[in-house]
């Protein structure tokens, strides 16, 4: 087994994913090198997790790039890429890391090619930039997790060891490496300020008792297996000191998409006065939807429902609805942890996704 949990492996123009759908069970790496192999690692949930999803895409597309044939001009390379670019955002329509990706790649191939308009822009200059890019985001997720887990450690008192629910996978499995969510609970145990996990199971995929409990196991970090229907019980017998998830999208008003769940853990988090935290970089944040209620959700195939591992445990013939995230609404999370800091509410309970960003660029 590696010695490290990397979802995404890229080395000398190649890449590979773990294939998470034979976790625990089996560590296998497959070759991902196409748009073709990115779209079907991303639509068939082999790589998951936002930004994960977001980087597979955009290196998948890198390899393809890089093992073309020197038939294009500069016009007819930007189609290519701008096409796969789109067929790549087919894959999955929740989680805007990916279409933010695709969007900024777009913009900055766009720029280059006015930028050096009359002059002699090759085809192969194009396709390196795209290159560059797309390697640059592997490294820089893995810092911005950090500083999540950073952030994120700040939210609760130095005085005492925590004990943290979380939910879905949000670790190195999700991300190009360390996580978001599970990031801060990393970084709460490194700094010997965690006193024990519980991680959901998180049906129906189950993220949680496959990838989280791998994960938790792997990094020996103190934690507990519960079913999703445990956590309201959790939180009134085992004295939790705070809730935190990932994200899929976090629109301007604080409106988060996550995992099939959370909303229901936030919910509860509520009623036992457990502080929620949501803890995504900004690559995950989109001001352009104003309230959740705008955010596309993904329904997944019914048989996720039905069986478990090819072996069909419920009643032949009923019918399942699917989604596969749902809305939290802003109200009732505490604070939303990003690698620029913890975005606040007003004191109308209210977050201005918007005004921090916008504050923090101005700052930068
Ligand atoms: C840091 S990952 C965010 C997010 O991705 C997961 O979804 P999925 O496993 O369906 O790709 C989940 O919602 C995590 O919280």
């Amino acid at each position: 087994m590696s010695q490290n949990l990397e979802a995404i492996r890229y080395k000398n123009n190649k890449l590979e994913i773990l294939n998470q759908l034979l976790l625990p069970d089996l560590f296998t790496y497959e070759d991902c090198s196409s748009a073709t192999q990115g779209w079907e690692a991303i639509h068939t949930m082999k790589v998951r997790g936002a930004p994960a999803i977001a980087i597979t895409a955009a290196l998948s597309l890198a390899c393809e790039l890089y093992n073309l044939e020197d038939q294009f001009n500069l016009q007819s390379l930007k189609k290519y890429i701008f096409d796969k670019l789109d067929y790549l955002c087919t894959s999955r329509p929740t989680a805007v890391n990916l279409f933010r990706m695709c969007d900024e790649m777009k913009f900055i191939i766009e720029k280059e090619c006015l930028s050096h308009e009359n002059k002699n822009l090759t085809a192969q200059y194009l396709k390196n930039i795209f290159i560059e890019n797309a390697e640059k985001l592997l490294v820089k997720d893995i810092q911005d997790n950090m500083a999540i887990g950073r952030f994120g450690a700040e939210c609760f008192a130095a005085s005492k060891k925590v004990k943290i629910l979380t939910h879905c996978n949000t670790g190195s499995l999700a991300t190009s490496g360390y996580g978001t969510a599970l990031g801060i609970i990393r970084f709460l145990h490194a700094q010997n300020k965690l006193e024990h996990a519980f991680a959901t199971e998180t049906r129906p995929y189950n993220q949680g008792a496959r990838l989280t409990a791998f994960e938790l196991v792997f990094e020996k970090i103190p934690a507990t297996l519960i079913t999703d229907s445990m956590a309201s019980f959790l939180m009134k017998e085992k004295g939790i000191d705070g809730v935190i998830v990932g994200a899929d999208r976090v629109v301007a008003n604080g409106d988060t998409a996550n995992k099939i769940g959370t909303y229901q853990l936030a919910i509860a988090a509520a009623y036992h006065n457990i502080p929620f935290y949501v803890a995504a970089p900004i690559t995950s944040i989109d001001c352009s939807k104003l309230s959740g209620a705008e955010i596309h959700i993904e329904e997944r195939p019914k048989q996720e429902l039905t069986h478990i591992n090819g072996v069909q445990i419920a009643a032949k013939g009923i019918d399942v609805w699917n989604p596969s995230f749902d809305i939290t609404p802003g109200i009732l999370i505490t604070g939303i942890v990003t690698e620029w800091g913890v975005i606040p509410k007003n004191n109308k309970g209210e977050f201005n996704v918007k005004e921090f960003l916008l504050k923090k660029q101005n700052l930068n």
